[in-house]
């Protein structure tokens, strides 16, 4: 559903991406970790198709990522570290109004069931979202994403700065998407909420893809141990991809 095949990015000097593979099946909800510069927006960015790799593939869909293709639009949601909405509108006018620029059109009623889905609170759905806060605004992208009817959503950051309360609520949202199939990468600094949330995830360093790992099998604290080895041994210059 979401795939890279030797996925490269140079700025200028700098090697952003080193041949990136990955591999995201439906409905499987994929954590990306990695030090500060590690690639993991920039990863994003180029599934998004907002610019174009050095070299490789992304595909989205099984359909090839190409930058500014409307095509793959149609798929994929994006939910940056602060969703932007228009802060006048309501909750449900910058659904109606997002869900319209995708080409569908919803009743009031189907609109509320949306946003009721992605956790919003009735009490909040007709005030101005200026005023919400970062939760509060990731819900409604949330919103927007399953009113596109995305088959992808891919995420920057999105539990920094939650309280413990919404991460929690956060991780049930994205179970509850899985269930229907949706595939998520998420790009995060939040080992606890990667390891609750997710089903798999990926740790990079530097541009490369260092080590995959399915959540299940390792603890909390075995997660962060594989962590803080993997990034210490490449540094050690084992350099050794193990990927
Ligand atoms: N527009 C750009 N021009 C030049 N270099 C860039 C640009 N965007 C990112 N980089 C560099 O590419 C590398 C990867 O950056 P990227 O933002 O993808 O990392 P990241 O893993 O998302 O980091 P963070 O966790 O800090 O957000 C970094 O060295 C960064 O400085």
């Amino acid at each position: 559903m979401i795939k890279t095949e030797n996925l490269s990015k140079k700025y200028e000097a700098q090697v952003a991406l080193h041949s990136l593979n990955l591999d995201i099946k439906k409905g499987e909800i994929y954590a990306l970790l990695g030090s500060n510069g590690a690639g993991k927006s920039t990863t994003i960015h180029l599934l998004m198709g907002f610019m174009k790799p050095t070299s490789g593939l992304a595909y989205i869909n099984e359909l090839q990522v190409k930058p500014n293709d409307s095509a793959i639009k149609q798929w994929v949601a994006y939910i940056p570290e602060v969703v932007n909405l228009y802060p006048n509108f309501s909750a449900l006018e910058n659904l109606d109004f997002f869900s319209g620029l995708s080409g569908f059109k919803y009743t009031k009623d189907q609109q509320v069931a949306l946003l009721r889905e992605a956790g919003l609170r009735d009490e909040f759905l007709k005030k101005p979202v200026g005023a919400f806060s970062k939760g509060m605004r990731q819900k409604v992208g949330i919103s927007i994403a399953l009113g596109k009817q995305a088959k992808a959503i891919l995420m920057d950051e999105p539990t920094s700065g939650l309280d413990p309360y919404a991460s929690n609520e956060f991780s049930e949202i994205l179970h509850t998407l899985s269930k229907k199939g949706v595939s998520i990468l998420m790009a995060t600094h939040d080992l606890f909420r990667a390891k609750e949330s997710g089903h798999r995830i990926g740790i990079m360093h530097l541009g490369h893809l260092l080590l995959e790992q399915d959540t299940s099998s390792v603890s909390q604290v075995e997660l962060e141990q594989l962590y803080m080895h993997t990034i210490q041994s490449f540094n050690n210059q084992d350099q050794k991809i193990i990927i």
